[in-house]
């Protein structure tokens, strides 16, 4: 394993909130070098890696996700193999986007937001050139670096998409969030590369209504029943602009086929900003 850090050369500080699949923390990674380097230090919950096969597979996923790097991915410097295990990523000193909205609420600027986009989806970009799917694209995904830098973080359990077919069928009881989902995730648990599209539809629409939580109080059933029956969709919210609800609705076409790639998106991301 390439990437296998020493807990000696971690110095553990102040927890900076509950994330997906664990805890983070503050940290100092005193590297071999003697370089010390400011981390974010997820301990990861005892339940996830409880049996050998789920370590080693991990073990694995960790390897592929160390490979991965990108401006607008969060970097993972290694992992710890403690019990419980410690992933080492870069920090993002401005916490999580949806922390960061709630907080600035209307005080981010519109073109912030149009960075910020721009930012995710050329991360996502990246994934998509290397077939991985995130499959959890959210904004308590997505950190700041800066007010001026996005980077995706959580491409934890990323799955390489099987050899020849385009989208995986997720079986372990990992939670789905229902109200991120495409109808064919909700429906046949399939994700694929136009899922995480969908996804990035409703992280597009948290950026732009700073924070709200998308079918707020309905069930997944209930969800699933206006998304795909009645065709219905989310609000297009009064601080988007055109360009940005017609993207939202091309993510959001009930064909996935229909929906545009991360390489598109990008593209016209950047060319209109
Ligand atoms: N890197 C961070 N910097 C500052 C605050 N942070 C970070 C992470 C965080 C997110 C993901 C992660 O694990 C990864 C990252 C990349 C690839 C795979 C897993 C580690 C820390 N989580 C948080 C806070 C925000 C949330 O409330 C907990």
């Amino acid at each position: 394993l390439t990437c296998l850090i020493k807990e000696s050369e971690l110095k553990i500080g102040t927890q900076l909130g509950d994330g997906s699949f664990g805890i983070v923390h503050k940290g100092e990674w005193n590297r071999s070098d003697g370089v010390i380097i400011p981390v974010a230090v997820k301990v990861l919950k005892e339940d996830l890696v409880q049996h050998q096969a789920v370590y080693d597979d991990f073990v694995r996923e960790v390897e592929a996700m160390h490979s991965l790097q990108h401006p607008c991915l969060i970097r993972l410097h290694g992992v710890v193999l403690s019990h419980p295990l410690m992933m080492v990523t870069e920090l993002a000193p401005l916490g999580s986007l949806l922390d960061y909205l709630h907080k600035e609420c209307s005080h981010t600027s519109i073109c912030s937001l149009w960075q910020f986009a721009s930012e995710i989806a050329s991360g996502m970009a990246f994934l998509e050139s290397r077939r991985l799917l995130h499959r959890d694209l959210a904004c308590r995904n997505v950190f700041l670096t800066s007010k001026t830098q996005a980077k995706i973080g959580d491409f934890g359990l990323l799955r390489p998409l099987p050899p020849g077919s385009d989208c995986y069928i997720m079986t372990e009881q990992r939670r789905v969030p229902f109200p991120w989902c495409a109808p064919e995730s909700l429906k046949l648990r399939q994700f694929s590369l136009a899922t995480d599209v969908w996804m990035f539809g409703i992280t597009l629409w948290e950026m732009y209504t700073f924070g709200e939580e998308p079918w707020a109080g309905l069930s997944g059933h209930e969800i699933l029943n206006k998304i795909d029956k009645k065709g219905e969709r989310l609000i297009d919210p009064p601080a988007a602009p055109e360009i940005i609800c017609n993207l939202m609705h091309r993510c959001w076409a009930a064909n996935p086929a229909d929906r545009p790639r991360f390489s598109q998106i990008v593209i016209e991301l950047t060319s209109q900003s």
